[in-house]
């Protein structure tokens, strides 16, 4: 099994416009709404494909009610948590060219009352997990230390923890030994302080993660692939996408096909790959299931550490 933390889950409301235009009102040719939040997909996912999840999903207000209506519907298996300030919503506009932009609240303070009940969840959850999965960013006031926190207490138990955060939430997590972290471009970027231009920076910088803590580290390079730096090897791998819909949530559906497929190696990398393109290929935070995913086309070997990525990220503000 599975479990997944999703500490500031949202509302996903994906807006199709036809071409952002700053400062118009802008009539919006469909609109779609998900639940969403990065744990919360990494378990839509596993269900989607009858793999044993659970998620706990703190919410609050009529939002909060709202997101856990929407994956009651989806069957998800989940420890709800009530807490008392509102669900956030996150919007993404979607343009015909594929452009995406994504807006994110921040979310509400946790109280530690409220963190210490969520905390239990996972604890009284966690016995039966393979992984426990904490993703995600933090709601305001959450100390940057509690996926670490978590990552010590679950190492003592021997279970595995992935941890796909950013900032210093993820600076933190690295201190705490985390089995896997699954940064994109931008996070690695701005973890490790290096410009990311090729392969072979994305694997200088997995190796800086690694020697701050991380075991492994599943690097999502978007439609570059991604990389897999772990004890037993380096492996790069990428599945093309012809016509992409929504890149939302596809780091989350890729992570949880890796883990799926065991969580470590270039098998494992493959079965990521062809869920994220999946997840690629389908609106909004859509999560795909066994008729969208294609294994055909996926290709995993050896990085060649000059190959340029196709969208570099800017270059990361230097460290503190
Ligand atoms: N345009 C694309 N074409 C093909 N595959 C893609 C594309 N975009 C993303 N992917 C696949 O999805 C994976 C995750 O993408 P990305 O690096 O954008 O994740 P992310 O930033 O964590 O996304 P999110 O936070 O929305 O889940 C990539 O490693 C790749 O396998
Ligand atoms: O603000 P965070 O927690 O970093 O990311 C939240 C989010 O963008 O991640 C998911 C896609 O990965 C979406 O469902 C959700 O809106």
């Amino acid at each position: 099994m599975i479990l997944t933390l999703t500490l500031n889950p949202s509302l996903d409301r994906t807006i199709a416009i036809g071409a952002l235009d700053r400062g118009a009102v802008i009539r919006a040719a469909a609109a779609h709404l998900d639940p969403g939040g990065k744990g919360v997909n990494v378990s839509r996912a596993l269900l989607a494909n009858a793999v044993a999840s659970r998620a706990v999903v703190p919410f609050g207000g009529d939002e909060g009610r709202q997101l856990v209506r929407l994956l009651a519907a989806e069957g998800l298996d989940m420890v709800t948590v009530p807490v008392a300030g509102p669900t956030r919503s996150n919007v993404t506009l979607a343009e015909p060219d594929g452009t995406i932009t994504k807006i994110n609240e921040p979310g509400t303070a946790l109280s530690p009352g409220e963190l210490d009940t969520i905390a239990e969840a996972v604890l009284a959850a966690a016995h039966e997990a393979d992984w426990v999965v904490a993703s995600g960013s933090l709601p305001p006031e959450v100390p940057a230390d509690v996926y670490a926190a978590l990552c010590r207490r679950f190492a003592e138990a021997g279970i595995l923890v992935a941890v796909d955060t950013s900032g210093p939430a993820l600076a933190c997590a690295l201190g705490a030994a985390p089995a896997l972290v699954k940064p994109n471009v931008e996070e690695l970027a701005a973890a490790t302080g290096m410009p990311i231009r090729c392969l072979g920076d994305v694997v200088e910088a997995a190796g800086k993660l690694r020697a701050a803590g991380a075991r492994t580290v599943l690097a999502s390079l978007g439609a570059d692939g991604a990389v897999l730096v772990e004890d037993s090897g380096i492996w790069y791998g990428e599945a093309p996408v012809t016509e992409p819909r929504s890149s939302v949530g596809a780091g989350d559906a890729m992570l949880a096909g890796f883990l799926a497929a065991g969580g470590h190696g270039p098998d494992a990398l493959a079965q990521g790959l062809t869920w994220g393109a999946a997840a690629v290929r389908l609106p909004g935070s859509r999560m795909p299931g066994p008729d969208d995913i294609d294994p055909a086309g996926v290709a995993v070997g050896p990085p060649d550490p000059v190959r340029l990525l196709t969208s570099t990220p800017p270059a990361p503000a230097p460290l503190p």
